[in-house]
């Protein structure tokens, strides 16, 4: 705080920027604060205050970098909440734009608030593995009541400044000049009584079934939370505001914060948070970068193919507001698609309508369904989701660079293949660009933007600028098969059926990895995906399938290890849950609930019968171990390659499109975490184990960087030696 105006009988404080354009509080922030309010009560002439942000900001709370420095800035926050409460003179808040967290409890401790009508609040320390720590557990609760407090506290979600006028969290919300309203309210406030608006002497709203609505509340909080520990503490910091007097209630409330801040889920949701950020910001090997490419605008785009992945991408378009021309190979196709399109929309529509919004899509300006590739003419940019296979995928791109203008971007969404290749039959390589959507495409947030050896700078820039404007996260990455996610996936799910062969069951894989935090085990998510879509790529890679050259051995493929078990249940017509059978049972085609299949376990001991496999018991350990080391393994090759600039890159992808828990920070962050000699020694010990897996065999990376020292991961890229150019 630089700038503290005496105006008439009110001080006025306001937060000055740490940053450009956000206001964090750092130990300086809270040091003026606190001097401020002690001036503003000492001096005799002010009669009022106001807290306003600069720049329309109120504040985005504590400075996240200060919880993992060493003298943990922002901790006094609880105490200077409490002196502002305290103060004899009405003081108000004027929320504009953001108040969050640490933000949002210093308005708590004001006696009044006012917002803007377009500002947001909320007390997201949970999504950083924290809990509201300056006492806003003990006031919230006090103010709107434990349903609601529990609700804003354990999501971390931002509320509108509507919805905070009707649960009773601001007092007056305007449209008009905030602070100047803010101070016409302080100064009709002087001399009157402030008892009533200090929360911290009013009690906890009662609720006549309390008990039982926390137990149930409980349960729901443990559910959603799925091995993530700051919900259920904030949801404890609430039930001691529920029992215990203010000042006990605080000390529960810094008790756990503590807890909390000391764990490693802390460290790791809050590298996430900067990791998200840090992508954004991307670069490439040959120099391309997001400081000096310029988006181009997109004002209309289309979508190619409206299968599973077309609908959805079509939808996030259309949220977006781009208009979008949805395109298909025949009017039988089309009507399917724009069916299941207008399904997805008629669903998103109605859970904008909860939150007060609206989305238009009945116009055809807004949505246009259509066959005939001349409608493209005019679009600035086009993204490809037809069928895996590259020879239709060339075909569509040739026709697609003879008939769009010239300065369209052409976009595919393929899974793997290659970029140049596709490239190579248009006349514009420079704009041709991977946009890998991931499934459901509306709701997953991870595009896996992959620049091709011609794709430009400004082509990169665009799509990076599409996937901020439908509101995903965009991951620029380098071209090689798989990309950066499916070929850390590969050899993942390569372990999870290997270890079938050599005793597991597919339930024992799922629960370990389930139980580790991913939202779903390896082979959940191919009954999910369809079995039949990884058999369609193997067989056009010649893996399996009428090209395999007779005689091949059934369990070798060029003289590596390979497991037929994925191809002898699609040839027996196990494509997962669209047929209703798969690696589980389910109670029909299309069916969702998984259940063990004792045909499957049968089969397995069949199988490896038949193979001289002698079947072994198989601890979660080993489970652990040999999938996610051999998916971290596959990472540290990725980056020696140049593929991602930096581990940050591979744990967004993965926490964002591949279910990775995000309180373990992602793959590579949680590899730091192990600890790389320990992922060295384990994978060796593997390796020598299977000789014939290449997977499990220590990138060279990774063992450079145990002889270096076992360095932070912020320092990893620094040890490599950059030769290949990309672009
Ligand atoms: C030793 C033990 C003793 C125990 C005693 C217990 C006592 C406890 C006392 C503790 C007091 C705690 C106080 C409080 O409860 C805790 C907090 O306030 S935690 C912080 C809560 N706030 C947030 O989580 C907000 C996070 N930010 C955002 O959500 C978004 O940034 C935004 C504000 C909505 C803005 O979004 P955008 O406009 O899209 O902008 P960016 O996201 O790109 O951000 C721009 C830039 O700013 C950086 N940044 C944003 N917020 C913070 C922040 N709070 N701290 C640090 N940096 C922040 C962001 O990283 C970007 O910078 P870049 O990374 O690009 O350089
Ligand atoms: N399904 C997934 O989970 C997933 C995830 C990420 C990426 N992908 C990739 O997305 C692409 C599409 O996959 P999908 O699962 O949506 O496939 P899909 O089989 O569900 O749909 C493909 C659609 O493309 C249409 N199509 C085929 N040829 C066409 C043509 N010439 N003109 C217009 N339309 C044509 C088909 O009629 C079909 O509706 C593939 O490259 C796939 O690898 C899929």
């Amino acid at each position: 705080i630089q700038n503290l105006f005496i105006w008439n009988r009110l001080f006025l404080l306001v937060f000055c920027n740490s940053t450009e354009s956000l206001i964090y509080f750092s130990l300086a922030v809270l040091q003026a604060l606190e001097d401020g309010l002690k001036r503003a009560d000492a001096d005799p002439s002010v009669k009022a205050v106001t807290i306003c942000g600069e720049n329309g900001k109120f504040s985005a709370g504590a400075d996240i970098r200060g919880f993992s420095s060493p003298n943990k800035q922002g901790l006094g926050l609880g105490p200077i909440v409490s002196l502002i409460e305290r103060s004899e003179k009405p003081v108000v808040a004027a929320i504009e734009g953001i108040a969050l967290g640490g933000g949002l409890e210093v308005t708590l401790g004001c006696h009044y608030r006012i917002a803007h009508v377009q500002a947001r609040m909320g007390l997201p320390e949970v999504t950083i593995g924290l809990l509201p720590g300056a006492e806003g557990t003990q006031r919230l609760p006090r103010l709107i009541g434990v349903p609601a407090a529990l609700d804003i506290i354990t999501t971390g979600r931002h509320i509108s400044a509507s919805e905070a006028l009707k649960l009773g969290l601001v007092d007056e919300v305007v449209e008009e000049n905030t602070v100047e309203a803010a101070i016409r309210l302080a100064n009709r406030l002087i001399g009157q009584p402030l008892g009533h608006r200090r929360l911290s002497l009013k009690p906890v709203p009662k609720l006549p079934n309390m008990e039982a609505f926390l137990t149930e509340a409980l349960v729901k909080v443990k559910k959603r939370a799925q091995g993530c520990l700051a919900p259920e503490l904030c949801f404890q910091a609430i039930k001691a505001a529920t029992e215990q007097p203010f000042a006990d209630g605080v000390r529960k409330e810094r008790e756990l914060f503590n807890i909390l801040l000391t764990s490693g889920q802390a460290k790791a949701l809050q590298y996430a948070f900067f990791a998200e950020r840090a992508v954004e910001k991307w670069t490439t090997p040959s120099g391309a970068s997001w400081k000096t490419a310029s988006p181009q605008p997109i004002r209309k785009a289309a979508v190619i193919g409206l299968g599973t992945m077309g609908r959805g991408i079509v939808t996030s378009l259309v949220k977006a507001k781009i208009p979008v021309v949805a395109l298909e190979q025949d009017l039988e196709y089309l009507n399917t698609g724009r069916k299941a399109v207008m399904l997805l929309l008629e669903r998103e529509a109605m859970k904008m309508e909860q939150g007060g919004q609206t989305l238009d899509f009945n116009n055809p300006a807004r949505l246009q369904f259509a066959v005939d590739f001349d409608v493209l003419r005019d679009v600035d940019l086009v993204i490809e989701a037809v069928f895996e296979n590259m020879a239709l995928k060339k075909e569509i791109f040739n026709k697609l660079s003879r008939i769009c203008k010239p300065e369209a971007f052409l976009c595919t969404n393929t899974s793997a293949l290659n970029i140049d290749e596709i490239a190579s039959v248009t006349s514009r390589p420079q704009q041709v660009i991977g946009t890998h959507f991931f499934s459901p495409a509306h709701v997953m947030r991870l595009l896996e933007i992959i620049y091709g050896r011609h794709t430009s700078p400004t082509t990169i820039a665009t799509a990076m600028q599409l996937a901020k404007v439908m509101k995903k996260v965009g991951v620029v990455v380098g071209n090689c098969f798989g990309f950066v996610g499916n070929r850390m996936m590969f050899p993942y799910v390569q372990q999870a059926v290997f270890l079938l062969e050599e005793g597991s069951r597919p339930e024992d894989v799922d629960q370990v990895l389930e139980d580790f935090g991913f939202k779903i085990g390896p082979f959940r998510m191919s009954d999910l995906a369809g079995l039949d879509v990884g058999w369609r790529s193997r067989k056009d890679q010649g893996l399996t399938g009428p090209t395999l050259a007779p005689g091949t051995s059934a369990r070798q493929r060029h003289g590596y290890r390979y497991s037929p078990l994925p191809d002898l249940l699609c040839e027996k017509g196990r494509f997962g849950q669209k047929t209703g059978k798969g690696w589980y049972q389910y109670e029909k085609a299309g069916g969702r609930t998984a259940k063990p299949d004792p045909w499957i376990h049968s089969f397995l001991s069949e199988y490896r019968d038949t193979h001289q496999i002698k079947t072994r018991f198989i601890d979660q350990e080993e489970i652990l171990e040999r999938c996610l080391f051999t998916l971290i393994n596959e990472g540290f090759d990725i980056l020696a390659e140049g593929i991602a600039s930096g581990p940050e890159h591979l744990d967004v992808v993965y926490i964002n499109g591949y279910g990775w828990p995000k309180h373990r920070g992602g793959p590579m962050f949680y590899a730091s975490t192990v600890g790389l000699p320990n992922i060295l020694a384990k994978l060796q010990k593997y390796s020598e184990i299977h000789p014939d897996v290449p997977q499990l065999r220590p990138s060279a990376f990774l063992k450079k960087l145990v002889a270096m020292g076992n360095p932070p991961l912020n320092d990893w890229m620094s040890y490599l030696h950059r030769q290949s150019n990309k672009l």
